[in-house]
């Protein structure tokens, strides 16, 4: 192509260029026009954090000045003898892209050399009040790369709701507990975890959170549930009447009752213990996953004290509740203990994790804890360990005001300190949906083992 046909195509050019740009806007506009009010907000504010960039970057040291002559002034000064103009240091600004969402913007921005993470999260307290936002915080995004995510309100001051949408999972040990200060999403995996425990004051959402994992499950074969619920007697009563018809098991606040629960799960884990090789040809269930036939077995003991506390006294009637919450303590270490591989998950839900509520043998070999508001940073250190008197910006005793109903501390696999989580609310008639829904899911897991180890043993269908 000559140089005059490539100048007689720049109108061309210059036509699918502005073509491209007015697509974009539209593209902009309709996205603009179809968002909520709190999205037309970060989408405005993506905008200025664009446009402010350079200076604002500049401003916060976040450039470099490159006094390096450029390739091409090193080229023509060869070509000129050696002779070249002398030219102007270069400013380098780090790259970056925005993306908005309904709590303010994330930013990705390449790092530059003596410009890295450290200097972003030195700067991120000024980009805070330069993008009116109050939060900002810069995490790694790989080599080269930082993510810088601000946030306008603070996403754990504001209750969020959760409508179950009734599908299977594709993975049941994916827990998705809610958003964090960031407003990014806090996933536990439930896969190898034996015991949850969820701790806090009363009223504060450890039920909701619990009915939050059953709904979001329970339209799973994969899964059954069990409940020891300390505060109701039947199960047409108390927190998991509405969801009882999913429950393969129930009990309240009877200590037999509990006990032979109990037992009946220990019987589970020791038959699965026993027939898991011969029918899963695995040791551990989470090697191939829980199936229709295996199902991940989720025991709920809510508030676990009514099972475990301590009774002194030496009159028989308080003896033989002793002997019973004794007896109860080391049933259910029994499945905390050897239950993980399996695929038995035991959530225990107490007000105060203290050593009489979760004897400590129990609470110290659960993986996951998370704690709702407390009132003395000594029951903080129940719930979540001695770490959490380091962390005092995170500790759930500053969650007591009723705007953190439904806010958690916890740690996460694979994040520093603690994270504190906004659990979004499940209604009541969601809940009653869902159960309605799934009812004919539900099987007793100790039938399906046998019914599997008849089928591999025999050689003959399962009755
Ligand atoms: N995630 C949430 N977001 C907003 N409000 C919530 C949330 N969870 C619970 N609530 C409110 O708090 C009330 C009590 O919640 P919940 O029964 O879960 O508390 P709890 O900690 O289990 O109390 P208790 O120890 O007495 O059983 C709910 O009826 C609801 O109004």
């Amino acid at each position: 192509m000559t140089p005059p046909e490539i100048v007689g195509l720049a109108p061309e050019v210059a036509g699918a260029v502005l073509a491209l740009v007015l697509l974009r806007g539209v593209v902009w506009l309709v996205r603009y026009i179809r968002a909520d009010r709190m999205m037309r907000v970060s989408m405005r504010q993506a905008i200025r954090v664009r446009r402010s960039w350079r200076r604002l970057a500049r401003m916060q040291g976040l450039t470099v000045t490159d006094r390096t002559p450029s390739f091409w002034a090193q080229v023509s000064a060869g070509a000129n003898g050696g002779q070249s103009k002398p030219q102007e240091p270069r400013v380098l600004v780090p790259k970056i892209r925005v993306r908005a969402d309904r709590f303010g913007v994330e930013v990705r921005a390449t790092t530059l050399p003596r410009v890295g993470l450290a200097d972003y999260q030195k700067a991120a307290p000024y980009l805070a009040d330069a993008w009116r936002c109050t939060r900002v915080s810069v995490l790694p995004d790989g080599p080269g790369a930082v993510r810088i995510r601000a946030v306008r309100h603070d996403p754990l001051a504001s209750a969020t709701d959760h409508v179950p949408s009734g599908q299977a999972p594709e993975v049941v040990s994916r827990w998705n507990l809610g958003l964090d200060e960031y407003a990014a999403e806090v996933v536990v995996s439930l896969a190898e975890v034996p015991g949850v425990t969820v701790a806090g004051l009363p009223g504060f959402g450890k039920t909701s959170l619990i009915n939050k994992l059953i709904c979001d499950l329970a339209p799973s074969s994969a899964v059954q549930f069990a409940v020891a619920d300390g505060k109701a007697s039947t199960a047409a009563e108390g927190d998991y009447a509405d969801v009882a018809d999913r429950l393969f098991a129930f009990v309240g606040d009877d200590l037999a009752a509990g006990n032979e629960l109990f037992n009946r799960m220990v019987e589970l884990r020791r038959a699965r213990s026993a027939a898991i090789r011969s029918t899963l040809g695995v040791r551990n269930v989470w090697h191939c996953g829980p199936r229709d036939s295996w199902p991940l077995v989720v025991l709920i003991i809510d508030e676990a004290h009514t099972f475990f506390r301590e009774h002194k006294g030496n009159d028989p009637g308080t003896k033989k509740l002793a002997a019973l919450a004794a007896e109860n303590a080391r049933l259910v270490e029994d499945l905390v203990k050897k239950g993980r591989s399996v695929g038995i998950l035991v959530i225990l839900a107490t007000q105060k994790a203290t050593g009489d509520a979760i004897p400590t043998f129990i609470r110290d070999v659960c993986p996951v804890g998370l704690s709702f508001a407390q009132k003395t940073i000594e029951a903080a250190v129940a719930a979540l360990g001695e770490d959490i008197r380091n962390w005092p910006e995170a500790s759930p005793v500053a969650l007591q005001d009723p705007t953190y109903v439904g806010v958690a501390v916890m740690t996460v696999q694979g994040r520093a300190g603690f994270t504190r989580v906004r659990t979004p609310y499940v209604d009541d008639s969601h809940a009653a949906r869902i159960a309605a829904d799934t009812t004919h899911l539900t099987r007793d897991p100790a039938a399906l083992v046998v019914g599997e180890a008849r089928w591999n043993g025999n050689g003959a269908e399962a009755a």
